[in-house]
């Protein structure tokens, strides 16, 4: 028997073991009607550089995965490339031997020798990611609407502009509408690529998910500005008991069709109750409605966790909120260190720059609190209280805050 070995890349004649060891972790049902169409759509975008795994003997006993994404920054109409980090395994014959290490040592390497300015991932625990310098970033917000209460309705909407439309008209629509509106906000991940024709079921691809009732948006001059998806979760009763629907996706590119999606979405007869995940902690629609009460939070999870690998150019690839300079002594003392160094970070006139410098520090910052900060959705004030965040210049805190800070809470409804 030889010893297990880290692997990558890794061939796509693994993808049946590999997938059956990453499905057994994540606790899928090994009977799921989805498992072969998920091998399949695998098989289809299968790259084997960006695929990692642990072989022990014939077996398959370890896998990761990272993704060429493009992540939405503050401030700025352009997106950054990033690191998109997924399909993380080890068999419980194995963990706790430093397979996980192993990998992601590797994959983080290949990211800094790509030039990858960060590396992004949705964490299925807290304690594990921490150690390789990810950090959570944003939060996500989970709602249940009351559409029939007194006070529900959303002033001023019009569900008129609303028109149901079928999966391969979503294939044409959804990308380019989705795409303008996940720019309105910090933290959103692209769904480029594969991603609507797995999710729909087109072009080779095999329906990955539930079927959903799709609708879009008009904007004023007739092109498609909004997209909404739900399914029903339970059918009314001839007791009187209404319905209740879960929404999958609600984008919108303008304030109109936020407004009009969800004066649609009130409007649905049969419906007692809407379930919503993955979205902002600061909801707009609450301000919408004459009862704020009807639209309910019941839940928030730490989403998008970021691990800066490139200083300088993760921080000149967002906007700031005001003008400034500071400089920060960035302590990187996870996995590969690779943030770690002293950096002046200058906006002027709205644009940023970020060089390395000799200049004395006005903050020392752990590159932790430095990702948590990075979309806006953290201040390193609260973050000084755990250590890793010191003020050497009067006033450098709250001024690195307030640079730092966006207009609305950045949030990610994409997974990967
Ligand atoms: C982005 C994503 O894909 S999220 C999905 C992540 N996958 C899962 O949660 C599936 C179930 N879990 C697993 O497959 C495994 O337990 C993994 C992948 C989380 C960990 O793999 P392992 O090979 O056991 O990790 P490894 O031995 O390299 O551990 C490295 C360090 O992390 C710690 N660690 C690993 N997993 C955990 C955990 N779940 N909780 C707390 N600490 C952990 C180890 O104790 C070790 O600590 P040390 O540096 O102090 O020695």
């Amino acid at each position: 028997m030889s010893e297990p070995e880290v692997v990558n890349p890794v061939p796509v004649e693994a993808i049946e073991p590999w997938m059956r060891t990453l499905r057994t972790a994540l606790l899928h049902d090994p009977g799921a009607p989805d498992a072969l169409t998920r091998l399949h759509n695998r098989r289809r975008t299968w790259t084997p550089e960006r695929t990692w795994g642990v072989r022990h003997d014939d077996r398959w006993v370890g896998t990761l995965a990272t993704e060429a994404r493009t992540l939405t920054v503050p401030g700025s109409p352009d997106v950054v490339a990033v690191d998109a980090l997924t399909a993380v395994s080890v068999a419980a014959t194995h963990r706790r031997r430093g397979f996980l290490r192993g990998m992601l040592g590797r994959s983080l390497a290949a990211a800094a020798e790509r030039g990858d300015a960060l590396s992004v991932l949705i964490a299925a625990e807290w304690p594990i990611y921490g150690r390789f310098g990810y950090a959570p970033a944003t939060q996500s917000a989970r709602y249940r609407y009351h559409p029939r209460r007194p006070g529900a309705l959303p002033r001023g909407g019009d569900a008129h502009r609303i028109r149901a439309v079928t999966a391969d008209e979503v294939g044409e629509i959804g990308p380019v509408v989705f795409d303008r509106a996940r720019r309105r906000d910090a933290g959103q991940m692209d769904r480029d690529g594969a991603w609507w024709p797995r999710s729909l079921g087109l072009g080779g691809f095999e329906l990955q998910g539930e079927r959903q009732h799709w609708f879009v948006h008009d904007g004023d001059d007739g092109a498609p500005d909004g997209l909404l998806a739900w399914r029903p979760t339970r059918s009314l009763d001839l007791d009187g008991t209404p319905g209740a629907v879960a929404v999958q996706l609600l984008a919108a590119a303008t304030d109109a069709a936020y407004l009009n999606l969800w004066t649609y979405l009130a409007g649905i007869d049969l419906v007692g109750e809407i379930t919503l995940d993955e979205r902002p902690v600061d909801e707009p629609v609450r301000w919408l409605l004459g009862d704020g009460r009807a639209l309910q939070e019941t839940g928030t999870v730490d989403e998008l966790w970021v691990r800066l690998l490139d200083v300088p150019a993760a921080l000149t690839a967002r906007g700031y909120a005001a003008d400034g300079r500071i400089v920060l002594d960035v302590r990187d003392e996870d996995t590969g260190g690779y943030a770690a160094g002293r950096f002046a970070l200058d906006v002027a006139g709205g644009v940023a720059r970020c060089e390395p410098t000799a200049d004395g520090a006005d903050l020392l910052v752990a590159q932790r609190a430095l990702a948590s900060a990075y979309l806006g959705g953290h201040r390193l004030r609260r973050l000084a209280v755990a250590a890793g965040v010191e003020e050497r210049t009067p006033g450098a805190l709250d001024r690195a805050d307030l640079m730092f800070s966006t207009p609305v809470a950045p949030w990610n409804q994409t997974h990967f």
